[in-house]
């Protein structure tokens, strides 16, 4: 037999809590505040699957833990009820993607075809407002969790089980087709103009990622849609996808050697890299790189020479 897994805490102390929390069954609640980008605790799959295995390839893997472990197991929440046999049932309420599910898509995630269950993280309830952020470290095979701000003490942390860039009452759609409830988050119980303010930015931010995209040749046009994107994600307090922005305008500013806005702009990436993934991420490391050496980039100086502009 294996020994248990365990979430790795120790750096913390006593940081967080699993408690009832009201209308979303138990929730992991910080015990102290807790500043942005702090390393919460990492945690290794008690086990591994393809996502949709069959209940019999889950008991498959059971079979493998500790009794402990399998006990562990069944205590966790299913929002399936009688529908689904009970193993498979629990998986579908709790698996997670081994991947990194709230980044910038910058670095190709090589485990996305599997996913685990984690004991300890299967307590995080969603929010479409994240103030967690999750990424699996391939090299250490645990999943990482860190805050995306700045936490109070006692409040809940959660991280997003859906696409945060989608309008309210598709994420509603999709919590409850795919996940089996209903979001009871902050951004999902908005409502009337505060609602459709919320989706206007969010439905935009996405706009914007295509659209700057297509400015290959007008590294202008796409610096000013790429603050204007930074602005509503920082309206909607979504530090996600800020880093992928970031790049995209540091690829504007190498291709018209601009270096001097080049430098600024990786600098912000590998800053907000290293909250929402860590220092020690595929993407914060790419982004040292070229900081170091902006000129390196395979764009460099391919455009006439001009001056654009570095972050607000
Ligand atoms: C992975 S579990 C999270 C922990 C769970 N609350 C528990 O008691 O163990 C997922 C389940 O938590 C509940 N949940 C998570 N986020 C929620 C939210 N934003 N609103 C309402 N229920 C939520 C749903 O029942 C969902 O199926």
């Amino acid at each position: 037999m294996t020994s248990p897994p365990a979430a790795h805490t120790e750096e913390q102390g006593e940081t967080l809590l699993v408690q009832d929390v009201p209308g979303r069954g138990k929730g992991i609640v910080a015990v102290r505040s807790v500043k942005k980008g702090e390393f919460l605790f990492s945690e290794p799959p008690l086990f591994t699957l393809p996502p949709s295995p069959t209940n019999s390839n889950i008991l498959g893997a059971l079979s493998k833990c500790t009794r402990e472990q399998q006990r562990q197991y069944f205590t966790l929440a299913n929002s399936y009820g009688k529908q689904l046999l009970p193993a498979l049932a629990i998986w579908e309420t709790n698996f997670l993607l081994l991947g990194n599910g709230n980044s910038a898509k910058i670095i190709p995630q090589p485990a996305q075809d599997l996913a685990g269950i984690f004991l300890l993280a299967s307590r995080f309830n969603s929010s479409c407002t994240p103030n967690v952020s999750k990424s699996w470290d391939e090299l250490r095979s645990v999943m990482v969790f860190r805050t995306l701000r700045d936490i109070a003490e006692g409040e809940e942390l959660c991280f997003n089980y859906c696409d945060v860039l989608e309008t309210q009452q598709e994420r509603r759609r999709v919590l409850s087709s795919e996940f089996g409830f209903d979001c009871a988050c902050p951004a999902c119980c908005l409502q009337g103009d505060d609602a459709a303010e919320s989706d206007r930015r969010r439905i935009s931010v996405l706009r914007l990622f295509d659209e700057v995209g297509r400015c290959g040749n007008e590294p202008t046009l796409g610096i000013r849609k790429i603050k204007l994107a930074l602005q509503m994600l920082k309206e909607e307090s979504l530090i996600h996808y800020e880093a992928s922005f970031c790049y995209d305008a540091f690829q504007f500013c190498v291709l018209v050697s601009d270096f001097v806005n080049a430098k600024a702009w990786i600098r912000k990436a590998w800053e907000v890299s290293c909250i929402t993934s860590g220092p020690d991420s595929n993407a914060a490391r790419m982004f040292k790189v070229y900081w170091a050496n902006p000129r390196s980039h395979t764009l460099a100086a391919v455009l006439p020479k001009t001056t654009l502009s570095g972050p607000d």
